[in-house]
């Protein structure tokens, strides 16, 4: 019988993909994915397929995907997690040199976790994997010439015990082919201790974390409301099913994007869908998205009953390194940026860096601005780090994404667990932010904040250069790796009037007295007060365009 050396069945992220490339190589021949046929015909992703038409009609692709492939392809195939639910599907593999890759439990709940692609697994892994694989593992048996468990096994082990199992003929290896490891790392926990009242919590960094949302959320919850924006409506709908699966009633309030959600019109619709729904004070939110969602999101369960509990999953970089941790929630109004609002820290902060595959360059970028902020006031190694590689640190693959991540949320963590509610060392994490939010509110908070932020510290070194408290190397090194890495430096000269304005709102403000966080040096942030008026025109004239 002519057609594929082997088929690889079994669940999603068993490592089919990884597995199969490496055996194609080993073998000399090549390797197909009946999923990537499936996305090719139908033009879109697996996700949008299922929530389109639903299950039923991608299996009939699948189904037809999998009959061109098992006649034609002479290599390496393998199918879906789920092709082997369909009767006809599994036909087509009888006396096929099928492999069944099989994983244990923990194994899985480390593999598969957030995303879109994987619709069906997003939340509580370990009860929905088993009632998954009780369903599914006598048809994967059912199909299978042999079992290979891949538990704890490098792809590379497992290619040989499928090479050893079916005594395949090994071709000429393909070069570069590298161990690419298929065990998930445990992700990094970063605690923020309770300060002011506030009970201790932790921030995750990694992948797949949704599986820990359950356990946040608690048992004494009833009702669940997952708020994201628009972008995310997918991942919000997804979560808001898993959890209704798990038995809460879970409700999903759809904001806008970005800092329009930052209003109270908003508040004010999410505030009636928690009425609604009868929220108690048992209940809790889930914030999933930017800073912008994640602020609402705060704000609202601060609001809510004068306090409900609620969880961040924040989804841009901005959001995981800054505004997710920490309690600041707040709205925007007409006089200025996140004038109203409350302290009202987190249960738990869910950074699952594979959110952030999605998000567009120049919100990836803005994010950029307050990692490059946390490195000036506290951490230089991130500025290092930046420059060593500045292209890199624009994406999500860069080499050292995770540890700047990672940095930043510690530089937050450990201002905010000493200082919940300003009352001091917390304003250094303000730097640059005062003419920052006078510039998105002459925007009409139509500009990124990071964008904003980043004209705001060129200006805050300036402003310490002109005080003679900042060395011009350091007050240089803003511009370069601000610019490094796509961010402005310079904003319309003839608004400083109207900027001047609005900085008196700024939080730091005492009376008429403006204050600016300036440097004395990387890692030595201080308190301007009152600075004299000619030297701030100064420090703006060197920032504008
Ligand atoms: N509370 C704090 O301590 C704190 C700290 C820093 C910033 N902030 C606030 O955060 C806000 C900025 O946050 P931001 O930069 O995350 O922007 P954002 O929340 O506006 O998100 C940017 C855009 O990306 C979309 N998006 C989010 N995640 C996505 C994903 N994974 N894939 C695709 N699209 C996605 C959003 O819908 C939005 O359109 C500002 O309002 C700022 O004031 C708050
Ligand atoms: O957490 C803080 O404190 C900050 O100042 C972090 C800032 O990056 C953030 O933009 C914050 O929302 C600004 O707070 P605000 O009190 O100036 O509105």
């Amino acid at each position: 019988m002519s057609g594929p050396l082997v088929v690889l069945v079994g669940p999603m992220g068993v490592g089919k993909s990884t597995v199969g490339e490496l055996l194609a190589a080993r073998l000399g021949t090549t390797y197909r994915d009946t999923d990537a046929d499936v996305v090719a015909e139908a033009g879109k992703p697996i996700a949008e397929i299922f929530y389109d038409e639903g299950e039923e009609h991608f299996r009939a692709l699948e189904r037809r995907a999998v009959a061109a492939a098992v006649a034609g392809h002479p290599g390496v195939l393998s199918l879906g997690g789920g092709a082997v639910l369909d009767g006809a599907t599994r036909e087509l593999l009888a006396g096929r040199p099928v492999v069944y890759l099989s994983m244990d439990v923990d194994e899985a709940v480390r593999r598969v976790g957030l995303g879109a692609a994987r619709p069906l697994l997003a939340v509580n892994p370990r009860r929905q994997w088993r009632e998954l694989m009780d369903a599914r593992r006598h048809l994967y048996e059912e199909v299978a010439r042999t079992v290979v468990a891949t538990d704890e096994n490098t792809p590379e082990e497992v290619a040989q015990a499928i090479i050893d199992a079916l005594q395949l003929p090994e071709g000429e290896a393909a070069p570069g082919v590298e161990n690419t490891g298929m065990t998930q790392q445990s992700p990094t926990r970063i605690q923020v201790a309770g300060s002011a009242g506030s009970d201790p919590y932790e921030v995750l960094v990694g992948h797949q974390l949704l599986g820990e949302l359950p356990q946040l959320i608690g048992d004494r919850a009833k009702r669940v409301a997952v708020l994201h924006p628009e972008a995310l409506a997918d991942t919000g709908e997804a979560v808001r099913e898993d959890l209704a699966a798990q038995g809460y009633e879970a409700i999903a309030i759809q904001l806008p994007n970005a800092e329009e959600a930052k209003t109270v019109e908003v508040a004010a619709y999410c505030w009636k869908a928690l009425g609604q729904t009868g929220f108690t004070r048992t209940d809790v939110i889930v914030g999933i998205g930017g800073g912008a969602t994640t602020d609402v999101a705060g704000f609202v369960a601060a609001s809510w009953l004068r306090g409900v509990r609620w969880i961040a999953v924040p989804t841009t970089v901005l959001g995981m390194v800054d505004a997710a941790v920490g309690g600041k929630t707040g709205i925007n109004t007409a006089e200025g940026k996140n004038l109203v609002g409350a302290f009202h820290p987190p249960a738990g902060v869910l950074c699952d860096l594979a959110a952030l595959e999605s998000l567009p360059v120049h919100d990836y970028v803005s994010g950029m601005a307050e990692i490059i902020k946390a490195g000036f006031i506290a951490d230089p190694v991130i500025l290092d780090l930046i420059e060593s590689d500045p292209e890199g640190a624009r994406t999500p693959s860069g080499p050292h994404t995770a540890e700047l991540i990672e940095r930043s949320i510690r530089v937050k963590a450990e201002v905010v667990s000493s200082d919940l509610k300003e009352s001091g060392l917390r304003e250094i994490l303000n730097y640059g932010h005062t003419l920052g939010h006078a510039i998105e509110k002459n925007e009409r908070y139509k500009w990124r904040h990071g964008a904003a932020v980043s004209i705001g510290m060129v200006f805050a070194a300036e402003l310490g250069r002109l005080a003679g408290r900042l060395d011009d190397a350091t007050a240089d090194r803003h511009r370069s790796i601000l610019e490094s890495v796509g961010l402005p430096l310079a904003y319309r000269g003839d608004q400083w009037p109207k900027l001047l304005e609005n900085m008196k709102v700024d939080k730091k403000s005492r009376g008429d007295l403006l204050r600016f966080i300036v440097l004395d040096g990387i890692g030595k942030p201080t308190v301007l007060e009152g600075p004299d008026p000619a030297v701030l025109l100064a420090a703006y004239g060197e920032v504008s365009a």
